[in-house]
């Protein structure tokens, strides 16, 4: 474990190390795995990018949240400036990748989210209304930190598939990488203020959502649908 003068491991590495088997388990994920290859069926790739439309409308909010709790101004501009890329970057993206796998997002907007999807949501708006700051920051970073360590792996043998490719393409960006940093700089300075128990806290949002990561490519490659229709 690599530690600072003080002798202490910053706190996103201590995190990365309690969840290394999630970690594992989510590079194993036949999802990811088919991505990379470019064998996913385009059926279950579509079902997330629908899935994934109705996640990002709500994890703008869990970032504006962040923006509303900022202990500083550059925390401050930092929250509002990533809610601005979702729409920026990722929907955009969706939008761009739609037509091509028979998406029509303004029509998956009006359908109820997949069970995994109300639940990571849910967990994260939760967590955003009732938590402190180093709380909401350590429940979103997996969605930053684990997409960009998959699109850095995909990126390194791309898959002969332009769908495919421009995905991975988008969190192997040094834009987003950015992004990652900057939330990982945060968690580290949140964690330094916060006693042990918001620090417990924080280890359990962090691994929550780095399960339910796992989860929502799982739901995407079984395109599960709720159960027992009316
Ligand atoms: C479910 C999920 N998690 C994370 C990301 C990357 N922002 C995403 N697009 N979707």
């Amino acid at each position: 474990m690599v530690t600072d003068a003080g002798g202490t491991a910053p706190f996103h590495q201590e995190l990365e190390e309690h969840s290394r088997p999630v970690w594992d388990a989510i590079f194993e994920l036949p999802f990811v795995r088919e991505v990379g290859d470019g064998t996913l069926a385009l059926e279950r790739f579509a079902y997330f990018i629908a899935q994934d439309v109705l996640y990002l409308d709500q994890f703008a909010r869990v970032l504006a949240r962040g923006a509303t709790l900022a202990d500083t101004p550059a925390t401050r501009e930092m929250f509002l400036r990533h809610a601005a890329n979702v729409g920026r970057v990722e929907e955009r993206l969706h939008e761009d990748l739609a037509p091509r796998i028979g998406l029509d997002v303004e029509a998956v907007r009006r359908q109820e989210p997949a069970p995994v999807t109300v639940a990571y949501t849910d967990h994260l708006l939760r967590v955003a209304h009732t938590g402190t700051l180093g709380e909401l920051v350590a429940a979103v970073l997996p969605c930053y930190w684990v997409y960009a360590r998959v699109g850095e792996r995909l990126a390194r043998r791309l898959p002969d598939h332009d769908v495919y490719r421009q995905w991975i393409l988008a969190y192997a960006s040094p834009e987003f990488h950015r992004s990652v940093d900057e939330q990982l700089a945060l968690v580290d300075r949140l964690a330094t203020l916060a006693g042990a128990d918001e620090r417990r806290l924080m280890h359990q949002w962090f691994l929550r959502s780095l399960r339910y990561e796992w989860m929502f490519w799982d739901q995407a490659y079984r395109t599960l649908r709720w159960p027992v229709a009316p």
